[in-house]
């Protein structure tokens, strides 16, 4: 009698194999989603040390010339690097939004606080 037909990849042993290649492709996710997550913790660190010198000597939040100059270069970056440069655009858009929500508030919080000569 002739075998029952199965479903393309859908032997045993194939879902087995292709199982343990997601639990490794899935290691490398979860380590990388690690990686980014320090890269953003510490780009954040330094971008709270810009917000606060430039309320320290009232320079506005945010920087139109300087976030086109970082959205051109990193289209390019994401072009060669075969990411699509419309998400990295979305993506560098996405985290300097949240920084100059940051620099407004470390701004009124400065314009809030006492300058230190008052006694
Ligand atoms: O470079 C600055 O002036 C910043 O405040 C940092 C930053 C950024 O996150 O890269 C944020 C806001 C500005 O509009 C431009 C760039």
């Amino acid at each position: 009698m002739a075998e029952a037909p199965t479903a393309p990849g859908s032997d045993p042993e194939d879902v087995a194999r292709a199982r343990e290649v997601l639990a490794l492709e899935r290691r490398s996710i979860d380590n990388i989603d690690a990686a980014l997550v320090h890269l953003l913790a510490e780009r954040f660190s330094h971008t709270q040390r810009v917000g606060r010198l430039k309320a320290e000597h009232g320079l506005p939040p945010a920087d139109p010339s300087r976030e086109q100059a970082q959205i051109d270069r990193l289209r390019a970056l994401a072009d060669d690097a075969g990411l699509d440069p419309t998400f990295a655009e979305a993506f560098l858009r996405f985290i300097v939004t949240e920084v100059i929500r940051h620099h407004e508030r470390i701004r009124e919080e400065e314009a809030g606080a006492p300058s230190g000569d008052e006694v």
